[in-house]
């Protein structure tokens, strides 16, 4: 559950006062997320989504955000839309936090995804990608490869206490991962937390995408990489080969992947896992006091880690075909 920071009605109604809302006829926290405070609001204009923004989200970042889920609405994609007040802003503040409104969207998001989910997962990528490619922002992505050292320091000394052995394997993997990480792949605005609570389905197509925030400008296959991490796992933690294939294939219809791409997904796969084991680590040892939120477990990204560090290459993630050799 996620809410950091709470809200009164009282606090909520004046806010509500710079918005064409109508009236407030209920509201409640959102029992999901872990990043930022969330509230359902009921007004007598429908359904809204209420963020607060809480530690991870910088607030001059915001205007990006915001920008970005115009941008991409406006190209057909399904994702929030941030509701304006009379003046016209996005942003404002609340209970002390920067704060902002979202149109709800309809949709359910899946616990178990299946082959087919991952398909359609994986064209709704390529085809976010795809409406990304002519938005004028840029924002770094502040949880890349060189944002990965100060999280593992932060973490370094307790990390065996979550699993022996924890704090060499992340040493190891992320020296690799530092002299190594692909920086000539194409470009562009990605997601980076695609996981399958932000992707809403309605009668197994993709209804909705929402949860922009670790959007940013990096490697689009580092996006993919996220998603086959997120997605193709079973609770088993087997790496399910099938719904790699079918998440894969779904992306390549909308955006093919280059040969320099495909070749770069070992790579890309153990660097998208181990930014989430390294956040989850963090977390863990840092919940507020008081929050209304369960942290996520640090060692499902461990066991991810360690399957990537053993394939053979970019077919033990589904790719039919893949070069023997890449020099690009
Ligand atoms: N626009 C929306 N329409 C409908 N439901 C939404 C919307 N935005 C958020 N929600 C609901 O709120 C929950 C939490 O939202 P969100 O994923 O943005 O929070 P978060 O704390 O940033 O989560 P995460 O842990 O994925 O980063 C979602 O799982 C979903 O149930
Ligand atoms: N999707 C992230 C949490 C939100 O950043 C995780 O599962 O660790």
């Amino acid at each position: 559950m996620a809410v950091y920071t709470d809200v009164t009605a009282d606090e909520l109604q004046a806010f509500l006062g710079d918005y064409d809302l109508g009236d407030l006829l209920s509201y409640k926290g959102i029992a999901e997320g872990v990043e930022n405070s969330n509230f359902l609001l009921h007004t007598t204009r429908g359904h809204f989504i209420l963020t607060l923004y809480e530690k991870r989200v910088a607030a001059g970042d915001l205007p990006f955000f915001i920008a970005l889920m115009e941008h991409l609405a406006a190209r057909g994609l399904d994702c929030p839309q941030p509701v304006k007040t009379r003046a016209g802003t996005a942003l404002g503040r609340l209970a002390g936090r920067p704060a902002a409104i979202v149109t709800f969207l309809d949709g359910v998001s899946v616990r178990r995804p299946t082959v087919e989910h991952c398909g359609a997962l994986g064209g709704a990528l390529a085809a976010l990608h795809r409406a990304g490619l002519d938005f004028p922002m840029e924002r770094r992505n502040a949880l890349s490869v060189d944002g990965w050292r100060p999280l593992f320091e932060n973490a370094r000394e307790r990390a065996d206490s979550v699993a022996p052995g924890l704090a060499g394997t992340i040493a190891t993997a992320l020296a690799a991962l530092e002299a190594g990480w692909p920086t000539e792949l194409p470009r562009g605005v990605i997601h980076a937390d695609l996981f399958p609570d932000n992707v809403f389905f309605l009668d197994g197509r993709v209804s909705g995408l929402i949860d922009f925030y670790f959007a940013c400008t990096d490697t689009l296959a580092y996006d993919v990489a996220v998603c086959l991490n997120a997605w193709c796992f079973e609770p088993d933690h087997a790496y399910n080969v099938t719904k790699g294939r079918a998440l894969l294939d779904g992306y390549a219809a909308v955006r093919p992947l280059s040969a320099a791409e495909r070749a770069a997904f070992p790579v890309l796969c153990r660097g998208a896992a181990l930014r989430f084991l390294l956040t989850r680590l963090v977390d863990w040892f840092a919940v507020p006091a008081g929050a209304l939120v369960r942290p996520k477990d640090p060692t499902e990204y461990y066991r991810k880690l360690r399957f990537h560090l053993a394939v053979d290459g970019p077919r033990d993630y589904g790719f039919d075909t893949v070069p023997e050799r890449v020099t690009s």
